[in-house]
């Protein structure tokens, strides 16, 4: 096949949130940009390429969704501002406005409000096939000929759900360019016009069923229902970490082996000296040790994108409205620090959603102590060195009590810093959540697996890249200087690191860390989990003797005391985040303040929260 014609011709698509915009940028572009069943999953412009069918080349624009061009919150703004072409690139050829046809009451307003502006539009009416399913009749005649634009048909999740979209734009390459005619914000006599349209065309154009109750009202009553619907939350949260361990010994088994094998093929094949050191205890010790983790992130991220594609989230958001309305959070900031628990760069830029600054502003500060999935590794390490694999009450996993523990001591940190954050700008204004909320729906096995697939991807190339390079520099760190021909110690001690750890062991021994747990701690910073591969190169070095790594777990189950655990468990509850988080905040905030800002207290509470677990911990065990 030739080679694709590059047309120049740009086309975009904008509509309500969660109509399934991106869900049609993926299909036609082959993208795989994150669709989510709840609003504001998009908060920025994404472009991608659309190969027609005729070889012609058209670059495609992903938006955030919006409700109207008269924004509300930051990601609107992006979306008329791409629109009108004011962002520092030209004006889009085709507006393509994406709508559920489930919904197009509240879908059409917009659509009547672009085509005011003159643009060449059309009209995908997205999700038919749940239309379908409902027994909403959409008479596209009719309602090409009400809005004066051409409409297509698309199911957005169906292979080839998109192909008559594509012809239509096809048919577009040729007419352009077309003056826009200039927009201004509605009053209020120009909303009310919008609605009158609205509701003439639906008239005209659709037919819809006599409305019964839906299932979906009928699983409202339960999952939002003040008890049950808590119940509900509290037991899903509690089976994903149960989960998260019971489900993971076997493949973890399986890794940890291969690990196991190649670092005593390497010590029986290389001879003793720098490189076989390099690789054993610097790459295997080091990368392997953080390896063995794959399978719980995948676990913890099947029941993250199952419940992000089932509708479910954004009712949660609702129930925990009221109790985020006490620490003068709204049920907006649950979105954002939700995203936080995969990590906390997406869950921050998430925060574009939230259109009050001050909101906005107490989310990114309080994002960073919802766990993330970097953490898991760290916690995971520890909770199996120290914590006995036993049922407690008959069936519940202690290890996975001990893990949801964690998560809930970020949840409620973060309440609580919300809460003085609250009290120190004296502020008692709240806006009720107003959210729409999605309809259920089951999630689709090929977006969960191609969602999995990503996630292996991304833990893999930071195990690659960051991970394996870090490993590098701390084992040169490690084992150089040399020591000292009458050395008696491990020869790491001598090393530059084992003097970094010595004089930071000065300042963190009150909490109980020694010093190759202080080592950790350094690179742990530019991503968490090298505190874990960290630890394994600085264990993998300090074995005197006959030289073989073990395995992490059993050397520090056998070297540290409960007490140093528990308080390394506590400090990585509140300790910084990594650097990408730190400038992350930076940038969404445009100031250098923020982010030392929420470096420093995130310090000061590590160091506290360890420093009395530390004690308490000390005085119960009696060491
Ligand atoms: N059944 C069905 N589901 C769809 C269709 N299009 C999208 N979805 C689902 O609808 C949900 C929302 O899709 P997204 O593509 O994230 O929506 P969006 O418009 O980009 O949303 P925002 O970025 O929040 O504005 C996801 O759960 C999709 O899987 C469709 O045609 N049929
Ligand atoms: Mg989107």
């Amino acid at each position: 096949m030739s080679a694709p014609i590059q047309t120049g011709l740009r086309v975009a698509l904008l509509g309500n949130p969660n109509c399934g915009k991106t869900a049609l940028f993926n299909l036609l572009t082959g993208s795989r940009q994150k669709v989510a069943n709840y609003a504001g999953v998009t908060v920025e412009r994404k472009e991608g390429l659309l190969d027609t069918p005729q070889g012609q080349r058209v670059r495609v624009v992903d938006l955030p969704g919006a409700y109207s061009l008269n924004p509300l919150s930051q990601d609107e703004v992006i979306t008329r501002d791409a629109i009108l072409g004011k962002l520092d690139e030209p004006r889009p050829d085709l507006l393509i406005c994406v709508t559920d046809a489930t919904n197009l009451r509240l879908n059409l307003r917009l659509v009547v409000e672009v085509k005011r502006l003159g643009l060449p539009t059309v009209l995908a009416l997205n999700m038919t096939d749940v239309a379908r399913r409902r027994g909403v009749e959409i008479d596209i005649d009719a309602l090409e000929r009400e809005l004066g634009i051409p409409v297509v048909r698309t199911v957005a999740v169906r292979r080839g759900g998109a192909d008559d979209l594509v012809r239509l734009i096809q048919e577009h390459l040729s007419d352009r360019p077309i003056a826009a005619r200039a927009w201004t914000a509605s009053d209020v006599a120009g909303v009310a016009e919008t609605q009158r349209e609205v509701r003439r065309i639906l008239a005209a154009a659709v037919r819809e069923p006599a409305s019964g109750m839906r299932v979906d009202d009928a699983l409202d009553r339960i999952v939002m229902h003040p008890v049950w619907g808590f119940a509900i939350l509290a037991a899903t949260l509690f089976l994903m970490f149960q989960s998260v361990f019971a489900w993971a010994q076997l493949p973890m088994g399986w890794i940890e082996a291969g690990i196991e094998m190649t670092g005593a093929l390497l010590n029986a094949w290389m001879p003793d000296g720098i490189l076989r050191s390099l690789l054993v205890d610097g790459i295997v010790a080091g990368v392997g040790s953080v390896l063995i983790f794959l399978p719980q992130i995948l676990i913890l991220f099947m029941f993250i994108l199952a419940l992000e594609d089932s509708g479910y989230l954004p009712r949660a958001a609702f129930m925990l409205d009221r109790v985020m309305g006490t620490v003068g959070l709204s049920g907006r900031s649950f979105i954002p620090l939700l995203s936080s628990f995969a990590c906390a760069v997406p869950g921050i830029m998430a925060t574009r959603h939230i259109g009050n600054w001050r909101d906005r502003l107490t989310t990114i500060m309080i994002a960073p102590l919802t766990t993330c999935s970097a953490r898991l590794p760290v916690y995971a390490l520890i909770i199996g060195a120290f914590i006995p694999q036993r049922k407690v009450m008959g069936f519940l996993n202690l290890q996975g009590v001990v893990l949801f523990t964690l998560y809930l001591a970020g949840i409620v940190s973060a309440m609580a810093v919300a809460w003085v954050l609250k009290v120190s700008s004296g502020r008692t204004l709240l806006h009720p959540l107003m959210m729409e909320l999605p309809s259920y729906r089951w999630p689709n096995l090929r977006n969960l697996f191609i969602g999995l697939l990503e996630r292996a991807k991304i833990f893999l190339m930071r195990v690659g890249t960051i991970i394996l390079s870090l490993s590098i520099l701390l084992w040169f760190l490690a084992s150089y200087p040399a020591p000292p021909p009458e050395a008696t110690g491990a020869a790491i001690q001598y090393s530059l690191a084992g003097m970094l750890g010595r004089a930071l062991e000065t300042v963190l021994a009150p909490i109980g860390f020694n010093w190759q747990i202080s080592i950790a701690l350094v690179p742990g910073f530019a991503a968490r989990e090298v505190a874990v591969s960290a630890l394994g190169t600085v264990y993998a070095l300090s074995a005197t003797g006959d030289n073989v790594a073990e395995q992490l777990t059993p050397m520090i189950a056998a070297s540290w005391s409960a007490a140093t655990a528990y308080s390394l468990l506590a400090w990585y509850v509140f300790a910084p985040q990594c650097i990408s988080t730190l400038s992350i905040v930076k940038r969404e905030t445009n100031s250098i303040r923020y982010p030392l800002l929420m470096a420093g207290y995130l310090f000061a509470l590590a160091y506290l929260a360890s420093f009395l677990t530390y004690r308490i911990a000390l005085a119960f065990t009696g060491a």
